[in-house]
């Protein structure tokens, strides 16, 4: 089981587990309770948020190199005073604000593939990713990454995911926190991240331009303190990281199930060609998109990019009517409830249909691609704004397809990505 989970979380699931409300499982040491029905799930992540806000063992070590006490992986009182810093700079409200910057990184995107020469397959992961790297700089920093840079962390991330693996060993075994744990071959990938996040915090807060950083330089912890330098550094790379990866495996899943439904695929370059008219999408244009959107919360579901969301007790509590101690794993897996056969009708296809307004209501807690509670996504409208933004401006103008003898399959490190390549044909509509 752990090789198997070294080499991809999503194998270690079968077929029986989809349909199970709870699962129960021990690893060496290890007691791990797996919460599948939205009523475990709430009982865990909203009514036990206190005993269960620590994030898992395997997770912090997996990202301490890299974000060290950023948001994503704190908990206590760094995590309380630093969420309320770093929560209100993404929020709704400052939504109009941050969207043009998505629309003109977008606007390059699209001039860029006008010029590929016809039936190339491109790789939609790696340009999805150095896109979503490009809009979280924007939007962070003030100013653009230049596309260097934007490509050396997207890279030097993936490198840093392929080696960190899943399990943490030595928590499995029961040993505690403070051991080292062996991190072979990640330190170069965290430098080279590092000195990029560096250099453009320095420039933000620098440079006079609006920027999100700038608007967490302004507002003050509680007690009336600022953060320090390296707070700011963590909080960046957590923002960086937590707001570029997963929205690019989240379009590059949307594009692949597009290519694979061409009805689907033709009724949202329909709305956006209505809606648009050849020009890019922006914040005003998303009410006039409901299918767009409904493509990507169908997308979320079937392939949530964050498909494990794991917490370590650190008090006793109750779940589903079983006592957790504490030190027990308590995971939500998205992977296993989206597709819960008794939470969704033909819990495997792609039914965007599923989510457009008027659809049937779904269980509440039965869909969380975004996480739930207290500690629940900060970025989730920027996300999905810039996702619908995305698509629908690039999908009325170009048609994308599988490249021949691509073969696709969904990959769990620490987000869930088609493969290491999606290589795709574009061609002008
Ligand atoms: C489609 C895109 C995204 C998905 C699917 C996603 C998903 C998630 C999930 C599931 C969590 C919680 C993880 C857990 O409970 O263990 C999370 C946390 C977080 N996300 Fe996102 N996210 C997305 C985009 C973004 C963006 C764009 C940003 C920033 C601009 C962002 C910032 C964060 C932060 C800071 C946290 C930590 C919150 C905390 O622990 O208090 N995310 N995200």
């Amino acid at each position: 089981m752990l090789r198997r989970a070294r080499r991809n979380f999503l194998e270690v699931w079968l077929a029986g587990h989809f349909s199970q409300p709870l699962i129960q499982t021990r690893v060496l040491a290890q007691r791990i309770l797996v919460c599948n029905s939205p009523e475990s799930v709430q009982q865990a992540f909203i009514d036990g948020h206190e005993a269960l806000e620590r994030k898992s063992p395997q997770m912090r070590h997996a990202l301490e190199p890299l974000l060290g006490d950023g948001l994503f992986i704190s908990d206590g009182l760094v995590w309380r005073e630093r969420r309320r810093v770093v929560a209100p700079v993404t929020h709704h409200s400052r939504l109009p604000e941050l969207a043009p910057v998505m629309t003109s990184v977008i606007e390059e995107r699209r001039d860029a593939w006008r010029g590929l020469p016809p039936g190339a397959p491109t790789d939609i992961l790696a340009s999805m990713g150095q896109l979503t790297a490009e809009v979280i700089c924007a939007a962070l920093f003030g100013r653009r990454l230049g596309a260097g840079a934007a490509a050396t962390v997207v890279e030097a991330f993936r490198r840093y995911q392929a080696r960190i693996g899943n399990t943490d060993l030595p928590s499995l075994l029961g040993l505690p926190d403070w051991m080292p744990r062996l991190r072979l071959g990640i330190s170069p990938e965290v430098r080279r991240i590092h000195a990029v996040v560096d250099g453009l915090v320095a420039g933000a807060l620098r440079g006079g331009e609006s920027s999100l950083i700038g608007a967490m330089a302004q507002a003050a912890l509680p007690g009336g303190q600022r953060m320090d330098a390296t707070a700011f550094r963590n909080e960046a790379a957590t923002l960086f990281m937590a707001g570029h990866e997963t929205t690019a495996n989240l379009l590059a899943w949307a594009l692949y199930l597009l290519s694979q439904a061409p009805e689907a695929e033709a009724r949202l370059a329909g709305e956006a060609q209505a809606a648009l008219r050849g020009r890019a999408a922006g914040w005003e244009d998303l009410p006039a998109l409901p299918y767009t959107r409904a493509v990507v919360d169908e997308a979320l579901r079937l392939y949530p990019p964050v498909p494990l969301l794991a917490r370590q007790a650190g008090a006793p509590l109750t779940i589903a009517g079983e006592a957790v101690a504490p030190g027990t794993i308590v995971i939500v897996v998205p992977w296993l409830l989206h597709r819960n056969p008794g939470l969704w009708d033909q819990p495997d296809h792609f039914a965007p249909e599923r989510f457009l307004p008027g659809a049937p209501e779904r269980p509440r807690h039965a869909y969380v691609p975004f996480s739930l509670g207290p500690r629940v996504c900060t970025g989730m409208g920027f996300g999905l704004a810039e996702a619908v933004i995305v698509l629908a401006t690039l999908l009325q103008e170009f048609r994308l397809r599988l490249a021949p003898g691509a073969r696709v399959f969904p990959v769990c490190r620490l987000t869930l990505r088609p493969g290491e390549r999606l290589p795709m044909v574009l061609e002008r509509r």
